[in-house]
């Protein structure tokens, strides 16, 4: 059972998917990526790792960056504060669409995994300053992956910012509306380099890891976060991970997974493992076309499904 021969077969099947979509180039350093990359690692608890395609490239967190600043916010906040500025529905909407802020009231993100709700969750990352509060996530997010070298890459953090017009549009709507109440400029700065904290498939497949046992950290044995917080943050990947695509995906591949426009997939199989895949070529809903291939054969092969 998952041998590196069979996986690098399945890497080879789902890249002729490639072709039918296109990387994400709204942030024009993403706009750089290899639509034909493809690499995947399965971590295992026993400390196994089974890998195929280059597992050297890294690949930038974007939105799958929401799941695990949503852990930290939880931990930080508590849930009833948490969810009084954040919902816990999915919208059936674009990640990045701003239609449901003006039409719910009050004015409250639907969920944390869109931008607008993630934003609301990176403004309440605590911390005296916006360095304090990206060092402890960036801190967190070592601890999660076991990788004390991860960092985020300038270059995409800053070609983000430059072009985030409807991300700032969105926090000003937010700020309108009582749910932030900071600097739209400095939250902004924080949330471009929370998206582009970067590591590669391995990492992502270790924090998915960490997820699946509930929190705890195997090899260490620390529960890295409360088993409530990963509950939860596993429930949203099923209902909103994969944005206004998750009610198929949940149907086709039924494993917790977070998306982000990189072409990141990180996925957490309750109690068995984690998935890290990079994937850059997207479909029109921001997905990797070829990742969620890569995860619809291995699910369909294995029976992963957690229903
Ligand atoms: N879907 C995504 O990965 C979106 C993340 C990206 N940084 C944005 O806010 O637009």
């Amino acid at each position: 059972m998952y041998t590196k021969a069979e996986l690098e077969q399945f890497v080879e099947q789902a890249k002729q998917y490639a072709r039918y979509g296109k990387v994400a180039d709204y942030i024009p350093a993403l706009g750089k990526a290899d639509p034909n990359d493809l690499s995947i690692a399965i971590y295992l608890p026993d400390g196994n790792v089974i890998d195929a395609g280059d597992t050297t490239h890294k690949v930038t967190l974007q939105s799958i960056s929401k799941i695990i600043a949503l852990s930290l916010v939880l931990m930080d906040r508590g849930e009833q504060e948490v969810f009084k500025k954040v919902g816990m529905e999915p919208t059936g909407d674009p990640f990045n669409s701003i239609a449901k802020l003006e039409e719910i009231q009050p004015a409250k993100p639907l969920n944390p995994m869109i931008n607008a709700g993630a934003l609301a969750v990176t403004h309440m990352i605590a911390g005296a300053s916006v360095e304090e509060r990206f060092e402890r996530l960036l801190q967190f997010v070592r601890k999660l992956s076991g990788n004390p070298t991860i960092s985020y890459s300038e270059e995409v953090a800053q070609s983000e910012f430059e072009t985030a017009f409807l991300n700032r549009s969105l926090c000003y709507f937010l700020k309108q509306h009582g749910i932030i109440n900071e600097d739209v400029e400095e939250l902004m700065d924080l949330y471009t380099k929370q998206c582009a904290i970067e590591m590669t498939c391995i990492d992502l497949a270790r924090i998915g890891l960490v997820f699946a046992m509930d929190g705890r950290d195997p090899f260490t044995d620390e529960q890295i976060m409360p088993l409530d917080v990963a509950r939860i943050c596993k429930t949203f990947m099923v209902t909103c991970g994969m944005y206004n695509a998750s009610g198929e995906f949940a149907i086709k591949i039924g494993i917790p997974a977070k998306s982000g426009v990189s072409g990141g997939i990180l996925a957490a199989v309750p109690g068995r493992f984690g998935i890290g895949i990079f994937g850059p070529a997207l479909d029109e809903k921001g997905n990797s076309i070829t990742g969620m291939k890569l995860l619809e054969l291995l699910s369909k092969t294995y029976s992963l499904s957690i229903f």
